[in-house]
């Protein structure tokens, strides 16, 4: 039976949710019924994280219900989980009028209480898992809209274009995710372009795993030159540690992206931004229409502006200013 349940998420917020009573035992699950196959979200009793990621993407391994006392739940991470994974699709069904992960209503199943202490979450083709994180770096990585939207992005790209996870298409690919991480957290001001800020270093305020609009503002240590995130093609890495750099490289179109969004002058290009709306549309346009498994940079290029084309048509043989932003943006970050 379908009811409506409650319970805090790892901030203490009060949330009210969907749920499902078992009519014998009467105890409640989080299984939301209500959003394409359903919202599911398990817990994993701090399982290591390579047996789990391994049983999950093998066996459908899922761990176990978590149960609620009465119709509150006491889990703050699953909790966050459970109405985060629903924000995330309400977001791809509302914007993108995608119904799920494969526009077929996929289940959205998560599995919190990952590892000892896991810094990490993770999309294992399956499901998403979620650590609890060490309380210093992260705390439950559950508790970021953008990182659950980056994760569930990743199953998305994983159905549409599924770009190879390695160097520059991984590099995209990471980019999607955040791209999408972020407009889908839709935060007002800077915290906007950060991605993790809500569940990164409790003990520092205003800091974040990356940032779109500053990249280099980020340190990343002694992967590149300079050892911070670059915001430019020419500074990109060229090791084969991260995969090919798919974490460091994907911060170069992550710029441009919020060039694209906000406008701005990078490197002596100025952009005239066309808005998140807008934005938005294109990238998963881009996405599902004309990237490749193996798309990089000047892929994602051209795809982004054939896109934007295709949404804000030439006039007069001019390219619209949408179709301008494009072009400008990636001129600012090097990719011709
Ligand atoms: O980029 C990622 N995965 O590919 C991250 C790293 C920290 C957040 C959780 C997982 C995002
Ligand atoms: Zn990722």
């Amino acid at each position: 039976v379908d009811v409506t349940a409650k319970g805090m998420d790892i901030f203490g917020k009060l949330h009210s949710f969907n749920a499902v009573k078992d009519a014998s035992s009467s105890k409640h699950f989080l299984y939301d019924g209500t959003r394409g196959k359903g919202v599911h979200t398990f817990k994993a009793n701090r399982m290591p994280e390579t047996s789990f990621i391994l049983l999950s993407g093998l066996l459908g391994l899922t761990g176990f219900e978590v149960e609620s006392n009465k119709n509150f739940f006491y889990d703050p991470a699953a909790v966050s989980a459970h109405i985060n994974a629903s924000k995330t699709f309400d977001y791809f069904k509302n914007i993108h009028g995608r119904n799920s992960l494969d526009n077929n209503g996929m289940k959205l199943v998560s599995t919190v209480h990952i590892g000892d202490k896991w810094n990490n979450a993770a999309w294992n083709g399956k499901q998403m898992l979620y650590g609890d994180g060490d309380g210093q770096r992260m705390i439950s990585l559950s508790g970021g809209l953008d990182v659950i939207a980056h994760e569930m992005t990743h199953g998305v790209i994983e159905k549409t274009t599924n770009l190879i996870y390695e160097n520059e298409s991984g590099a995209i690919n990471e980019s999607i995710a955040d791209i999408f991480g972020a407009f889908a957290e839709n935060k007002t001001g800077e915290g906007l372009w950060l991605l993790g800020e809500d569940i990164w270093t409790p003990g520092i305020q205003g800091d974040a795993l990356r940032s779109m609009s500053d990249p280099g503002s980020v340190y990343i240590g002694g992967y590149t030159e300079d050892g911070y995130y670059p915001d430019h093609y020419d500074k990109r890495y060229l090791g084969e540690l991260d995969r090919g750099g798919v974490h460091i490289n994907s911060s170069i179109n992550n710029k441009a992206a919020q060039l694209i969004t906000d406008g701005g002058t990078h490197y002596g290009v100025t952009v005239n931004g066309i808005g998140k709306a807008r934005t938005e549309k294109i990238f998963y346009r881009a996405l599902t229409l004309y990237l490749t498994p193996s798309s990089g940079f000047a892929e994602m290029r051209q795809a982004a502006i054939q896109a934007a084309r295709d949404l804000h048509p030439d006039r007069n043989g001019a390219p619209s200013l949408e179709v301008q932003a494009v072009m400008a943006a990636y001129d600012a970050i090097g990719v011709y």
